[in-house]
């Protein structure tokens, strides 16, 4: 009977673990992970389909990771799953030289380049001088949500989850398993190891402003508005740091610039100020490994995207993982008898 083990309960090794039962409901699956929602990286983040932070990641790989979770996400909210928002997005630059059409602009809704008057218009409304810009509709999970209810369908799927946080990939915990899917986020660093996997640091506040209905991101002023489904999230900060404590200076700095982005938040209560620690990576592992008997499907260091790309990733993990599967033939069939 083949075993998998999935590494990891964040977005990215969820996704993993519902897909791979999902599709093979007779295969043992388990979930480890030493952290499990409300306590991993995504319960905090934006929850935003936005491209944002993940290195030199080759764009085909981001417009087809990004473009199935698009599609994912617009699904969900068609039928008002997982707290899904469709919002407008307006994404500002100060230096025209720094902006450039993204390559993935051609599979999201209504994108468009905004000309000099909306420039002239919305430097006005946002206070900000803005020399470029982009606009297109977008996504936003509530990110609680969305990972509770991945572990649901899994453990509705008849997947197994056990906590414990493995000292590396050859760890004895993993010694049963004859698959292992590696979505360990920065303890990648760490479990492989691989020390191309660093912190960015990323320092949020949720506030009530339930008049806020678009996307607001000022890329070189670096702060960010992103309405979620309960709460607004007023970011942010990016720093190589493993500091996951709260700053009061970087949260003057979240404020006072979304403040001048949006005056009205002034008055926005302030329900949560949170910190935490992207897995960057100069790009994102996503690669099989075959080693000591063992199939290792890499999935992780997806920094300020993870909420972007997870359903494309976990889609091509499947597909490794099927190809593993037939050319391992006898050991799937094994696992039928
Ligand atoms: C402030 C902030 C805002 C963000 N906003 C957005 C956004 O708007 N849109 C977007 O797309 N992305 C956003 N992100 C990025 C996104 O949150 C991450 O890319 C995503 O959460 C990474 O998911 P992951 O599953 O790889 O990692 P994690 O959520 O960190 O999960 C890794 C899991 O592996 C487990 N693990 C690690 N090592 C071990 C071990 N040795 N043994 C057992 N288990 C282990 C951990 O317990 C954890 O459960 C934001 C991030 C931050 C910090
Ligand atoms: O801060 C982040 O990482 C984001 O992706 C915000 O959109």
């Amino acid at each position: 009977m083949t075993k998998i083990a999935v590494i990891g309960a964040g977005v990215i090794g969820l996704t993993c673990a519902v897909k791979i039962k999902e599709t093979y409901k007779d295969l043992d699956v388990v979930l480890i992970s030493s952290e499990f929602s409300p306590n991993t990286t995504g319960d905090g983040s934006g929850g935003l389909w936005l491209p944002y932070l993940c290195g030199s990641t080759p764009y085909n790989l981001i417009e087809k990771w990004g473009a199935e979770t698009y599609r994912f996400l617009y699904e969900q909210w068609k039928t008002g799953g997982y707290g899904v928002c469709m919002l407008p997005l307006y994404y500002f630059y100060r230096t025209k030289e720094k902006f450039h059409t993204p390559e993935w602009a051609r599979m999201v809704f209504g994108y468009h380049e905004l000309d000099s008057k909306e420039l002239e218009h919305y430097s006005k409304l946002f206070s900000g001088k803005y020399t470029a810009g982009q606009t297109f509709t977008t996504f936003v999970c509530s990110p609680p949500t969305l990972l509770t209810h991945f572990l649901q369908r899994f453990e509705q799927a008849n997947g197994k989850v056990l906590q414990a946080k493995l000292t590396s990939l050859q760890d004895p915990l993993l010694a049963q398993y004859d698959v292992v899917v590696n979505c360990s986020g920065l303890g990648a660093r760490f479990l492989v190891p691989d020390d191309r996997v660093v912190p960015l640091r990323g320092q949020v506040l949720r506030v009530i402003a339930p008049w806020i209905n678009q996307v607001v991101i000022d890329e070189e002023g670096g702060n960010y508005i992103i309405p979620n489904a309960q709460t607004v999230v007023l970011g942010g900060t990016s720093q190589k740091d493993f500091n996951t404590e709260v700053d009061p200076k970087d949260t003057d700095f979240i404020l006072n610039g979304c403040k001048r982005i949006m005056p009205g938040l002034e008055r926005a209560e302030i329900v949560k100020r949170w910190v935490g620690l992207r897995p960057s990576r100069d790009a994102v592992r996503l690669e099989p490994e075959e080693k000591n008997g063992k199939l290792y499907i890499h999935n992780y260091g997806h920094g300020g995207s993870g909420f972007t790309l997870f359903w494309g990733c976990g889609e091509e993990v499947l597909q490794i993982l099927q190809t593993y599967l037939n050319k391992n033939h006898k050991l799937y069939i094994n696992s039928k008898l």
